[in-house]
């Protein structure tokens, strides 16, 4: 199973250690396309690499399109995570939304009010872990 873990890069970085938890989590489900958003210094990694943002474009749409489904960390306000999403539901594909309430970020009502988008709010890894089983075993 191809899994695409979406969440906030340029957004901001407060979240990334809860990521690769998250990311290390899926993989007992499948293959996870996008492990480099687990990374601490991705955009290091990436500019090393010589990815342009057409570069990072193009492969996050081609691994967005290859997905079986699609789960998204969505408390961090991210553009990008938000474009992902869009493309995703356009597509038809799964799509898990999990987000933390908290008093700086309110979540987007073009996630919690798409009826193509299961947001689940939780507290803690410990949460998200059966709310991803059951989303995955359910959907896919
Ligand atoms: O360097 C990157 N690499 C990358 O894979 N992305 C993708 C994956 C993430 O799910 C999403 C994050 O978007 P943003 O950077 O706007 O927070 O976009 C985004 C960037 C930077 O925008």
């Amino acid at each position: 199973m191809n899994l695409f873990f979406s969440a906030s890069i340029r957004g901001g970085r407060d979240d990334v250690d809860l990521y690769a938890d998250l990311i290390n989590h899926l993989n007992r489900h499948g293959d996870v396309l996008t492990e480099h958003i687990g990374e601490q210094d991705v955009e290091a990694k990436e500019q090393a690499q010589g990815l342009t943002d057409a570069d990072i474009y193009n492969q996050d749409v081609y691994w967005l399109r290859e997905a079986d489904a699609v789960i998204a960390e969505v408390t961090t306000p991210s553009l990008g995570v938000g474009y992902e999403l869009g493309r995703a539901v356009a597509w038809d594909k799964p799509v898990l939304a999990l987000y933390r309430p908290d008093a700086d970020h309110e979540l987007s009502a073009m996630v919690r009010g798409n009826p193509d988008v299961e947001v689940v709010e939780y507290e803690t890894l410990d949460d998200a872990r059966p709310t991803i089983d059951a989303f995955l075993s359910q959907h896919v």
